[in-house]
């Protein structure tokens, strides 16, 4: 699977006489098998637009964004998306929240409550199946949301801010759960985050993005990831020289793109 977004350009146009906003200019990036790709930046720098092309919520105003060669010319079950606000029906038990997205391709009740209890258990949710979701920590319904995107077996992961309503110490232990579940399902991921430091622990490839209009300003290959899947701990990872010295690195180029722009 490769996942190609060639010279993409976003216009959104001006509404109510507003001047047309430049949201993403000649964006190139490619998400290969296995990726944890990160977009950082200011806010306002097309991260959720650049997500949006992705999901195909939104087609390039040039460019062009390929899954597999083929154009992408709107949403499909190879993509789910995960947002801040996980959007669960609140109606619903944790069971059927994971299962809906089975249910909705026709899936048959057995099946799909199996392999949703699957994901279940892999986000650490036995025991919640019959829980009303509104009952559950915000922490807990969080990872319901991606239960419930992973069921649907997607080929790339979208992640919008999936953490960004979650407190540090919930936080951290959801970064930690993610980047298992990525290595244990090895999905393509791309992952939005405001947080320096979530960024370099998670992501395989930084992508820092610079506001108006919004482009790719700086990219980078990351270890930190591996070096906590391989048996470090977190704290240690995020603890190490290299780690610190690339965050002030980052940190640095973020704010002098802000001054420039
Ligand atoms: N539907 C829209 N119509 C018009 N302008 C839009 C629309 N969506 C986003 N924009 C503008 O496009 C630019 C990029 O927005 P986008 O939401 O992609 O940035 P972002 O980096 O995700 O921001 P944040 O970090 O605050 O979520 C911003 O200037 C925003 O105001």
């Amino acid at each position: 699977m490769a996942l190609k977004i060639q010279d993409a350009s976003v216009v959104y146009p001006g509404i109510e006489g507003r001047q047309k906003i430049e949201a993403l200019r000649r964006i190139n990036l490619t998400i290969d098998d296995g990726d944890f790709i990160v977009a950082l930046g200011a806010s306002g720098c097309g991260k959720s637009t650049l997500l949006s092309l992705i999901a195909g919520f939104l087609s390039p105003t040039s460019g062009e964004v390929l899954l597999n060669d083929s154009k992408i010319e709107g949403p499909g079950a190879d993509r789910s998306v995960v947002f801040q606000k996980h959007a669960l029906l609140p109606w619903l038990n944790v069971r059927d929240n994971v299962a809906f997205g089975l249910m909705l391709q026709g899936c048959a009740k057995k099946e799909r409550y199996e392999i949703g209890d699957k994901y279940i258990g892999l986000l650490g949710l036995n025991g919640f199946e019959n829980s009303p979701v509104y009952a559950l920590s915000g922490g807990m319904q969080q990872r319901v949301g991606i239960a419930r995107a992973l069921a649907c077996d997607p080929k790339v992961l979208l992640m919008d801010e999936p953490l960004g309503a979650l407190d540090a110490l919930t936080r951290e232990k959801a970064q930690e759960l993610i980047l298992q579940v990525w290595r244990d399902t090895r999905k393509s991921i791309f992952f939005i985050t405001h947080s320096v430091e979530e960024a370099l622990f998670m992501g395989t490839r930084l992508v820092v993005m610079s506001p108006r209009p919004g482009r790719i300003a700086h990219t980078f290959d990351l270890p930190f990831s591996r070096m906590f899947l391989g048996g470090q701990s977190a704290r240690s990872v995020k603890a190490s020289s290299q780690f610190i010295a690339l965050r002030e690195e980052v940190l640095r180029m973020i704010f002098a793109d802000e001054e420039a722009a």
